[in-house]
């Protein structure tokens, strides 16, 4: 499968890794990033875990239905990720970790015993939040110097997202196992699995499998939809670790950046290929949010202060982290 987004190399903090970012960042708003530190070996147990969890009966996991704060087990057709076009909510489950503590890894609420039953299983989690949490800071850090945020009197500019990122205060951060079962039917209507939407935090990061295609991306640049193919690892640069980690804008960098930053529109399809074999679809979603406080007003920069009328500059008010989600959560979950 081709692929039309850029891989970028984090493993270098750098002005030649953060030109490279933000021009991918600008593009198409989807990107890969390597030089991350995800073993492969530690990739392949999320997902064995993932799969395991959700082969669990549906009984088990509805006691661990979503609460209030987002956190909890999604049922088939819980979630419609494009409630205006679609009916019905998307053929996929899904489990979320929220209310995370970036310090710990660990929940407000309570995840399914399941997981508790066997240390290793819970320390993989715990571990995963952990450097999802760190990646994201990273990316955002690195972002943050191609994006020539200027230093204020609180923030170095560099640390301008990262300020707004402490790992103790509450935050909109989600950390989910996705689900989408198999589906032999090749009726054309029954091909999306979630339905085209925008990420609500800041960036997302994500892992797929090899066979398990389907997610796709409405391209700024080619102005049609396009596969995001599975890329495999570059063992002989990195070996041992896992491929690269798909990156994806969200709406709270589009607003931060008055719209330069672009927060591109996705969805889930069956392939025909795969819908013809019947594969299932796991991944593993890590959406990264700054602390709930955060007003989603422009950072200070030469490259954003004449945008007019984009992303958070059309505003007049000023909204914060979790106005936005919650917003965007109450159009998702009707
Ligand atoms: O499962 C995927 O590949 C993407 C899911 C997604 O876009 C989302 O949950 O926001
Ligand atoms: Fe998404």
């Amino acid at each position: 499968m081709s692929n039309p987004l850029q891989i970028v190399d984090i493993s270098l903090v750098d002005a030649a890794t953060a030109e490279e970012l933000l021009n991918a960042a600008t593009s198409q708003g989807f990107l890969f990033v390597e030089g991350h530190d995800f073993e492969q070996s530690e990739v392949d147990h999320l997902f064995e875990l993932s799969r395991q969890f959700f082969e669990l009966p549906s009984e088990y996991k509805q006691q661990y239905s979503r609460s209030n704060s987002n956190h909890g087990y999604v049922d088939y057709g819980g979630e419609n990720l494009d409630p205006t076009t679609q009916k019905l909510g998307d053929p996929k489950e899904g489990l979320n970790f929220s209310g995370l503590d970036f310090l710990t890894g660990l929940t407000e609420e309570d995840i399914p015993q399941w997981f508790k039953d066997v240390p290793e299983r819970h320390e993989l989690v715990v571990s995963t939040i952990k450097k999802m949490y760190q990646l994201s800071i990273k990316i955002l850090r690195i972002l943050a110097i191609g994006l020539k945020i200027e230093d204020t009197n609180e923030t170095k500019g560099s640390e301008w997202f990262a300020s707004k990122y402490d790992p103790s205060k509450a935050s909109g951060s989600t950390f989910r196992l996705l689900h989408y079962p198999g589906q032999k039917s090749l009726n054309p209507e029954a091909v999306i699995r979630a339905g085209a939407h925008t990420d609500y935090g800041s960036m997302t990061l994500l892992f797929q499998k090899e066979h398990q295609e389907g997610l796709e991306i409405y391209s700024p640049v080619s102005k049609g939809w396009e596969a995001v193919p599975y890329v495999s690892p570059n063992t002989a640069k990195y070996p041992g670790k896992a491929p690269p980690i798909v990156v994806n804008i969200g709406d709270q960098l589009s607003y931060w950046s008055a719209g330069l930053l672009r927060s591109t529109i996705h969805r889930v399809k069956f392939p025909k290929a795969v819908q013809e074999t019947g594969q299932d679809r796991l991944s593993i979603v890590f959406f990264s949010h700054p602390n709930d406080d955060a007003l989603l007003t422009p950072f200070p920069s030469p490259l954003t202060k004449d945008i007019k009328g984009r992303g958070a500059n059309k505003d007049t008010v000023a909204i914060t982290a979790k106005q936005h989600l919650d917003k965007r959560l109450a159009a998702t979950y009707k």
